[in-house]
């Protein structure tokens, strides 16, 4: 078994994908994003997956994808916003060190807007992000071992405070 040294969730926009890469260069090991695994194994994009086979069929790729990468990773990982909601993911980050990035609305929705699509946002960002967020925090809060805010902050100064909170090193 080779555990991830570090996961990251966090709300769409909150930043993991991009500190994420940054962490793994920092610390010197291999990164790994779970919603381009879920695309490598499906051989399309997450808004086609959706459209093609639906949300829940997207979530239980996405439990897999984290339980491969949960027990085969040795690195940092990524999980996409929502992969929090099953449970099953839940009990496999229970020993791990979990970030959770922390962003308000305005800076979210800015930066989704920037990005790759996505799907849960693609109609009435504002009020789907807030209306997710509400739903997923405590969520977050259940699986984090430490929380960053990212308010106001470059991505190399998120990758920082995310060193500084697990009093880890960079290589
Ligand atoms: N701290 C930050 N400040 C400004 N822009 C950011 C920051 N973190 C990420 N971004 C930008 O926001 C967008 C979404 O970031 P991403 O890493 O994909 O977030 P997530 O994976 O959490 O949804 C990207 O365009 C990225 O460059
Ligand atoms: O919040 C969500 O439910 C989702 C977030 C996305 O990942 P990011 O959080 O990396 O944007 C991606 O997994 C998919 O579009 C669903
Ligand atoms: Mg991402």
């Amino acid at each position: 078994m080779t555990a991830p040294v570090l996961v990251l969730v966090g709300p769409p926009g909150s930043g993991k994908t991009t500190v994420g890469r940054e962490l793994a260069a920092r610390l010197g090991v291999g990164f790994r994003d779970t919603d381009a695994d879920i695309e490598a194994l499906a051989g399309k994009p997450i808004p086609e997956i959706f459209i093609d086979e639906g949300e829940p069929h997207f979530r239980e790729l996405e439990v897999a994808a984290v339980r491969a990468a949960a027990a085969g990773h040795p690195g940092v990982l990524a999980l996409g916003g929502g992969a929090v909601l099953a449970e099953a993911t839940r009990a496999l980050l229970a020993d791990l060190p979990v970030v959770f990035l922390e962003v308000a609305l305005a800076d979210a929705v800015k930066r989704v807007g920037l990005d790759a699509p996505r799907p849960l946002l693609a109609v009435n960002p504002r009020a789907s992000w807030r209306e997710l967020m509400e739903a997923r925090r405590p969520l977050y809060l259940e699986v984090a071992t430490a929380v960053v805010a990212t308010e106001g902050l470059t991505p190399e100064q998120v990758a920082d405070a995310v060193l500084e909170a697990l009093e880890l090193q960079p290589k």
